[in-house]
């Protein structure tokens, strides 16, 4: 089954409110909800109470050393037990579903299952949530791909292709088609034309009066409420020094000494002391280092956001928002010797943090930590292994003082750092699932080609127009950005299939329990 949506339908909504009916039905356990591993969908699965598909198979992320999979074999008690009362499969933001990922998943419940290899899922029900325009997975190819033949890679091909059969077999759609988020009228109708690549030039008059500059506007990003909205863009590199600049902002105007987490990396057993190839590591962006950051800036108060699982049970998920309290730390781990460029002179260093007090307001935690306020919690160093390209990041000069052999091309990096990055400002993935007070955005397109979730996504996590501001200048072009032919082809096989569910599944098969306003179809 399908449930498809544009932003704000309450998709999100309607997972917790089938949630809350199978927990009053007292067959909680017969449901389970996955969604895929990506920073967006994981904030998503923390909000359900969900887990990642990734982190559910087992598997790591991409970029480390091995991929430490973990294996199944038919008769693996523990994934039976895992699956012995799940009936119900939700996966959420479908968009960001890989074909590979969905085709391993569906192995992984066959065999937990013990069934005959052709049911699907192995007789799970399955129902996917999502809207098709929004992010699509990195690197994978999404639901919505057409396989060519002359796509390499044997064993991956099949997987997209037992996928894509998994995909054509669902007969049951229910669009939800009600705009819950956007209370504009206005607005929503040009956030309708974004969509599909219709924009007028009305629509960028409009945009272009929340720009920045507008002397109109007289919005001031010193002042509240703009500095303390989220600044979304597209690169993990822009958003970095945007949020160095802010805490440096905030440390000058609180008088304060700016102090950095400096991350502790070694290679091969030994913390690195080459201070050129220590830099080099230091400065990777995120996204390259197990999303464990190098600097990490920090002034008390500062949003932050959670790079790991720390807890889902408890709501403390990649992407979980907080608020930066306390770093606790020994005198003698400020890293005196060490000084970056990207930060002033009187910076202190500490490069062995204990841990650090945030409070997630959102926490599930109730009950008071000993001599803490509720929700404060202490998040401790995490360990990390990546991957690192000596050879298109290091002068051969550096790589031979470190003592790293001519031929070798990629070296294992363990960093240990604290799992957390300000979050003054946030890039656009992490928006996607999520409703925003304000916000402000960049319409100036990253080179290269745009999906129409670039344009989309963003202006979409808002109520109103008024809620939004836009950093600078764009070009009309941004808003004329078109889906793909695969995307608009799924969308109206969706839509046909929409059409027919009610004549296949007639009111009458059901019985209806009435709950949290929607009406909860049931087979009898
Ligand atoms: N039935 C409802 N009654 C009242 N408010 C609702 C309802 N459904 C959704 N909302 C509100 O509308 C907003 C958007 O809902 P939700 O996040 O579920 O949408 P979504 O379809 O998951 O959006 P996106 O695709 O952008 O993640 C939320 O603030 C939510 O609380």
């Amino acid at each position: 089954m399908c449930v498809p949506g544009c932003g704000g339908t309450g998709k999100s909504q309607l997972i917790r409110a089938i949630t809350k009916y199978f927990q009053l039905t007292k067959r909680g356990k017969m449901l389970r909800k996955l969604a895929p591993t990506s920073i967006a969908a994981a904030a998503a699965a923390a909000e359900i109470d969900g887990l990642t598909i990734h982190s559910f198979l087992g598997e790591s992320r991409k970029n480390s050393k091995k991929k430490q999979t973990r294996t199944f074999r038919p008769g693996d008690t523990k994934l039976e037990n895992e699956w012995r009362h799940v009936k119900y499969l939700i996966i959420d933001e479908m968009s960001m579903v890989g074909l590979s990922l969905l085709a391993r998943l569906n192995r992984i419940v066959k065999t937990a299952k013990h069934t005959n290899s052709d049911i699907p899922f192995g007789g799970v029900n399955v129902i996917f949530f999502g809207d098709y325009l929004q992010y699509s997975p990195v690197l994978e190819r999404p639901l919505y791909h057409s396989c060519t033949s002359s796509e390499q890679i044997a064993e991956r091909q099949m997987d997209m292709q037992c996928a894509q059969k998994l995909i054509s077999q669902m007969n049951c759609v229910v669009e939800l088609s009600q705009q819950m988020r956007t209370e504009d009228f206005r607005y929503l109708e040009l956030l309708n034309r974004l969509r599909s690549g219709q924009s007028t030039i009305e629509d960028y008059q409009l945009l272009c009066t929340r720009i920045v500059e507008n002397p109109k506007l007289q919005a001031s990003l010193r002042q509240k409420p703009w500095n303390e909205a989220p600044i979304l863009v597209f690169r993990n590199t822009l958003r970095t020094q945007i949020n160095n600049r802010a805490v440096l902002n905030k440390a000058m105007e609180m008088g304060l000494r700016l102090m950095v987490c400096v991350a502790q990396d070694y290679f091969q057993g030994k913390l690195i002391d080459d201070l050129r190839l220590r830099k080099t590591i230091l400065e990777l962006p995120d996204s390259k280092t197990e999303h464990l950051p190098g600097y990490l800036p920090r002034v008390p108060g500062m949003p932050v956001l959670l790079t790991e699982n720390v807890a889902t049970e408890l709501g403390l998920s990649n992407g979980t928002r907080g608020i930066f309290h306390q770093l606790v730390y020994e005198e003698s781990s400020a890293d005196i010797q060490f000084q970056d460029n990207n930060f002033p002179t009187n910076t202190k260093f500490i490069a062995q943090p204990k841990y650090a007090l945030v409070e997630f307001p959102n926490c599930k935690l109730d009950s008071e930590l000993v001599e803490l306020q509720t929700k404060s919690i202490p998040i401790s160093i995490s360990e990390q292994t990546f991957l690192f390209d000596v050879k298109e990041l290091l002068a051969e000069n550096v790589a031979k003082a470190a003592k790293i052999n001519k031929k070798t091309t990629k070296i294992s990096i363990k960093r240990k750092a604290l799992p957390l990055i300000p979050a003054y400002s946030m890039t656009i993935h992490k928006s996607q699932g999520q409703t925003l007070g304000k916000i402000i955005i960049d319409l100036v397109m990253p080179p290269g080609s745009v999906e129409v979730a670039s344009v989309y996504v963003p202006p979409s996590r808002v109520k109103r127009l008024d809620d939004l501001l836009i950093i600078r200048p764009f070009e009309f072009a941004a808003l004329q950005v078109k889906s793909s032919t695969a995307q608009r082809e799924e969308l109206i096989r969706l839509y046909r299939i929409a059409k027919t569910t009610p004549k296949r599944f007639p009111i009458s098969m059901y019985n209806k329990p009435i709950f949290n306003n929607y009406t909860i179809f049931e087979l009898t």
